[in-house]
């Protein structure tokens, strides 16, 4: 759709701007976009002239949710399963090998056209930034292709060459592809690595060896950790200063520790960033695994994201509206806590709540996650006077107008 020069959101009655400046959330607000940013955020009555206007009515806005982990590209269906583990069998990472197989086969073509049906079906949710993986090639030439198509449609792409060694190979060798070959493929399309720290994928001395690899490349790194049972994951996400470790069924309280003091050692002033602990509330309904304790973590102090970890397997949606509710409803945190976590959160997740970070394209952006002058103009307008209805009204398509970049997408 096309952009005006110049759009004021006008007369909405709950803004939620992430901006703790101003307390992070307006009443009879209006925000102006110019071009591709945010100018201007205020009071309603302030609000200045511009060349297209919408009227809000009293409705909510807030970020478009920044979606920090997901895995688009790839082909087939694991819909068998999915029944078999609703029968009752428990998810193992061996199931990601089905994917392998038929991500392998589909054309470059097909690839893509499935990653934009999701994309487009993200949007519609009102999502704004996605983060997707590599992870289901496998090979140096099926790895470098799922980063260069993701590369077109995403705002950042991981390399996730270590998502389980490949059926048939050998573990040593392939440690040894992904430290080195693979990873020299991949590295110019992506701006990270991620590392499934699990039984029957990576232990903890491969995790290290894929952390130590990643930074020798200048890229920044993530984890899957704690997944299916108690682990190494968040310890070494940790040590080497990871932007996120993700899904966290499984926390002792030295993790939930451990994520908290490395945002009290950053206030401090280390020079590190902290590491976000994401949670992914579908998967672990999906997979029927404990819900990760996001209220636990919130307390000690730790930045917490909510993700979809949208993938054929364990998390087959890219619904964030799903997440939010089924975080306030079953992991005990706030509808505030929860939009935060699914928007700034996840921006911080990604290194992108401060203007200036690139795109896979090389193109600057302005930060994600918020609502205030120069950040990239971002939003999406509820069918609902506050955020709160994400929840009390779970499962309903709250979402009437999506803005990405300035350009209206729904
Ligand atoms: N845990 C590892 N990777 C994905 C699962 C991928 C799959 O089963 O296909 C996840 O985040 O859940
Ligand atoms: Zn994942």
């Amino acid at each position: 759709m096309t952009r005006s020069a110049s759009l004021l959101i006008d007369n909405i009655g709950e803004l939620t701007t992430n901006d703790d400046a101003g307390g992070g959330r307006l009443h009879d607000a209006a925000v102006l976009i110019e071009r591709d940013r945010i100018a201007w955020v205020g009071a309603a009555a302030d609000a200045p002239a511009a060349d297209e206007r919408v009227d809000a009515a009293g409705r909510a806005v807030l970020p478009g949710w920044v979606d920090s982990h997901t895995h688009l590209v790839f082909a087939g269906d694991r819909t068998a399963e999915f029944e078999a583990r609703m029968a009752g069998e428990a998810y193992a990472a061996g199931g990601i090998n089905v994917t392998v197989e038929a991500t392998r086969a589909a054309t470059d073509a097909a690839l893509e056209a499935n990653l934009e049906r999701l994309v487009a079906e993200a949007r519609r949710g009102g999502t704004t930034t996605i983060e997707t993986k590599t992870g289901y090639g496998l090979t140096v030439r099926d790895e470098q292709r799922a980063a260069v198509v993701a590369g077109r449609h995403v705002d950042a792409v991981t390399f996730l060459g270590a998502h389980v060694v490949p059926a048939g190979a050998d573990p040593e060798g392939y440690l040894d592809l992904v430290t080195g070959p693979m990873l020299d493929a991949v590295a110019p399309h992506v701006s990270a690595v991620d590392v499934f720290c699990e039984r029957g994928a990576f232990d903890e001395a491969a995790t290290e060896r894929v952390l130590a690899a990643a930074g020798r490349a200048g890229l920044a790194t993530r984890v899957h950790g704690n997944q299916l049972g108690h682990g190494p994951g968040v310890r070494l996400a940790v040590g080497a200063g990871s932007l996120s470790v993700d899904h966290l069924g499984f926390l002792g309280e030295d993790d939930v520790s451990a994520l908290a003091d490395s945002w009290a050692e950053w206030s401090g002033g280390s020079g590190r960033r902290g590491t976000v602990a994401t949670v992914l509330p579908a998967c672990d309904l999906s997979t029927r695994m404990p819900l990760a304790p996001a209220r636990a973590l919130l307390d000690a102090g730790a930045v917490l994201a909510i993700a979809s970890n949208a993938n054929p397997g364990t998390s087959y949606t890219s619904s964030m509206a799903f997440c939010v509710a089924t975080a306030v409803l079953q992991m005990g945190v706030t509808v505030q806590e929860a939009v935060r976590a699914a928007t700034l959160g996840g921006a911080i997740a990604l290194g992108m709540e401060r203007d200036g970070w690139r795109d896979p394209k090389g193109a600057e952006q302005g930060a994600v996650g918020v609502v205030a002058p120069g950040a990239r103009a971002d939003l999406q307008l509820l069918d609902a006077p506050s955020v709160t209805h994400l929840a009390y009204r779970p499962g309903m398509p709250l979402v009437q107008g999506v803005w990405r970049a300035g350009r209206r997408v729904v």
